[in-house]
Formats: structure tokens, C-alpha cells, sequence
């Protein structure tokens, strides 16, 4: 198993680049540790496959380097690196039998056939593939197809990380839900390394002990499924995250209260550190932490209810808190209608204030008792 660090990495596609913008990765520092699966998160264009193919050597960094424990491979060949990598479709051998798929990266490395057998042996046990060995790959689902192709990676004992593309994209839907399971025990029985680029949170969370999440060329965050969530460091982790995603209203400084729409809260001891930031403010929590209640001066916020959308065992309620839109999600048999003023309660731990696109450090009993 090997640490994977990336350090100053850039690349642009230009030969010339010129400014920020010409860079697919604009700056990456990154350690990626052994024996986790990671999930990397991010929009269409964010630069995911960039990186993936900067990890495998597909291609060379234009800035930077990549270490393998501590072994500059920057410029190192795709072959020599010692990395096994799943694409969107299936790559295998149609005409070879299962068997002889899964023991084929073995064979050219002249592994002697007896250590085949039994690594193949193996490997197709894990991976559900034991009935079919002697079954010609052609004519096989789909998803039969990608386990192959995740164990032709996983076979050779010396993989650094297994990488895989966004691989359950052309997987039934139906299907796709035991591959998920497969991949998850697959990396805990075996300890390797996984990186799997998605742009589907749910995919990112279910799977991984870390979610790299970038946006733009860049890493915005590095978290557990569990930290992203609770404690989002920058406004597109807040908003990518979270079905529906977090709540921004702009905010601003009165004396020692924050003023979020028509509400006063008052900030204990944080009114420095907010002070001395000169980029806009934003208010942010996220729907899940909001319910409705009495009104309550200094811990309530007052709106009026736009929007109820209803699903099943609970509703998201659109609220207008003069100009700006929150969302709620309550429990079905709170009661809402359009048109009907409210009082949005914030859990005070859930309660975040953003200066610019990063969360400001505050203490955690900044708003409030924690009880
Ligand atoms: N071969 C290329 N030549 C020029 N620009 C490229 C090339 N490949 C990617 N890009 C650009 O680099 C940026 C990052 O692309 P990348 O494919 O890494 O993103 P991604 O997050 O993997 O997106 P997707 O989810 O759509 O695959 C995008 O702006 C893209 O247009």
C-alpha cells in the first residue's frame, strides 16, 4: 500500500497559460492516505478526471509534483506506477473467458500459475465472479463487465490505488446499488486504496471514509461524509452537499447582534472575529436544523411561509425572511400554508456565518446556550 501526496499541482491544457482561469487544477495540495476509500466530488468540468489521470500518469502535471511514499513519479509512465484504473465502460476482453480476464495482468507480469490460480481464485470469490470464470466475457450484463474490469485491478497484489471513473454510469439501475456494496466490501476486506470520482453526493457519502470535493479547478474541501455535512468549510460544500443543500442569507454586524433578515442575534464574544473581515457576510445553516416554533426574540426568525412541498413522511417549507428565501425541513404533521407567518427556529450548534466563500472560526457557543 503506498501514500499518494500531490504537492503545488496545476495543469492547464495550454501550452502557454496566462491567467487563473486557463488552469483545469489550479492549485492542489493533497495527501491520500492508505488504506481509505475516497470519493472525489465535484461538478462536470470541476477537474476530477484531470486529476485521476494525474494520479495514474495518463497525464503529466504541468506544475508540481506526485509522490508515491515519498518517490517522486511526476514524470513516470502510466505502466510503471502501479495503478489500476475502472472507466465509465467496462475495458476487458470480450473473446477471454472470466477467468482468463482476471488473470491476464498477472500473466504478463510472469507470475508463476499455481500464484494465479489462487489470487484469481480469490479475487473472484470477492467479487461475485466465481460461477462465471469459465464463461466467455462477451454477452454478460453490464455490471458483470465492470466487476472484470475492478478485478483486473484488484488481482496484483503490488496496486498503489485503485482508481475508478465515475463506473457504475452505464449500470442498470437496479444493479447498481449491489456493485456499490461489492466496491465497499471489496476495499475493507482488501485495506487498498480507493479513488472514486462521481458528481453524485449520494454515491460520494454512501462510499467513502473521505470526500474530496472540488469546485473549479480547485479542492475545497477534505472531509468525512459526516464533517461535510455538519461543518461545511466553504459555501459550495454547503450548497453541493445536502438535499436540498444550505441555506445563505446575507448578514451583517449591528453593535454586538447579527442581523439575519428581520432577526437580531445576539453574538457572544465572536463580535471580533466577524468584525475584522471585510468580505460580505452570509448567514447560513442548513434546512435540516430548522424548525418552526413561537416566536422567540434573539433565537427565532420571522418569515412568511412562499412555498410547501410535500414529501411523504415530510415537507420542505419555503420561507421569505424579507428578501432572502430559507428552506425548513420539518416532520408531515407540522402544519404550513402559503401566505401563513412564521418563525424559523435555528438549532444554535447548526448555526454558521460565512465571510466571502469560507466559514468564519467561531466558538461554538456563539449563539447561544447549548442545551
Ligand atoms: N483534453 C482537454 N483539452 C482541453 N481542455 C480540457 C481537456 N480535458 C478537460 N478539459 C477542461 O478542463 C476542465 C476540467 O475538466 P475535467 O474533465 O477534469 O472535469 P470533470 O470534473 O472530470 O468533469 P466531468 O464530470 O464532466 O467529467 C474543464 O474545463 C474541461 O473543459
Amino acid at each position: 500500500m503506498t501514500e499518494i501526496q500531490m504537492k503545488n499541482l496545476r495543469h492547464s491544457y495550454y501550452p502557454n497559460p496566462k491567467t487563473e482561469d486557463d488552469y483545469a487544477l489550479k492549485s492542489v495540495d493533497l495527501t491520500w492516505e492508505e488504506g481509505l476509500a475516497y470519493a472525489l466530488l465535484g461538478p462536470s468540468g470541476s477537474g476530477k478526471t484531470t486529476m485521476l489521470n494525474i494520479l495514474s500518469g495518463l497525464l503529466t502535471a504541468s506544475e508540481g509534483q506526485v509522490l508515491f511514499d515519498g518517490r517522486d513519479v511526476t514524470r513516470l509512465d502510466a505502466r510503471d506506477r502501479n495503478i489500476a484504473q475502472v472507466f465509465q465502460f467496462p475495458v476487458i476482453y470480450e473473446t477471454m473467458t472470466v477467468g482468463e480476464n482476471l488473470a491476464f495482468p498477472l500473466k504478463t507480469r510472469k507470475v508463476p500459475a499455481a500464484q494465479i490460480k489462487d489470487r484469481v481464485g480469490f479475487i473472484a470469490e470477492e467479487l461475485g465472479l466465481t460461477a462465471l470464470l469459465g464463461r466467455k466475457a462477451r454477452g454478460l450484463s453490464a455490471e458483470q463487465k465492470q466487476r472484470i474490469s475492478l478485478g483486473r485491478g484488484l488481482v496484483r497484489e503490488d496496486v498503489a490505488a485503485i482508481l475508478l471513473d465515475e463506473p457504475l454510469t452505464v449500470i442498470d439501475p437496479a444493479e447498481k446499488m449491489a456493485l456499490r456494496r461489492t466496491l465497499k466490501s471489496v476495499q475493507l476486506h482488501l485495506g487498498v486504496k480507493l479513488i472514486y470520482v462521481t458528481h453524485d453526493q449520494h454515491e460520494a457519502m454512501t462510499l467513502a471514509d473521505r470526500v474530496v470535493v472540488m469546485d473549479d479547478g480547485e479542492v475545497v474541501q477534505v472531509g468525512s461524509p459526516e464533517e461535510l455535512f455538519e461543518n461545511p468549510a466553504h459555501k459550495f460544500v454547503g450548497y453541493f452537499i445536502g438535499t436540498p443543500g444550505m441555506n445563505f442569507v446575507d448578514c451583517a454586524l449591528d453593535g454586538s447582534d447579527l442581523v439575519v433578515g428581520n432577526a437580531r442575534f445576539a453574538l457572544n464574544g465572536a463580535v471580533q472575529t466577524l468584525a475584522g473581515t471585510s468580505k460580505p457576510l452570509s448567514f447560513g445553516i442548513r434546512p435540516d436544523f430548522l424548525s418552526l416554533s413561537e416566536a422567540r426574540p434573539g433565537r427565532t426568525i420571522p418569515g412568511t411561509v412562499t412555498r410547501v412541498e410535500n414529501h411523504g413522511d415530510e415537507q420542505i417549507i419555503a420561507v421569505d425572511v424579507g428578501g432572502a428565501q430559507m428552506l425548513a425541513r420539518v416532520e408531515d404533521h407540522v402544519r404550513a400554508r402559503a401566505g401563513e407567518n412564521v418563525h424559523l427556529n435555528p438549532d444554535p450548534q447548526a448555526m454558521r456565518v460565512f465571510a466571502g466563500q469560507r466559514v468564519v472560526d467561531l466558538p461554538r457557543n456563539t449563539f447561544g446556550d447549548l442545551t
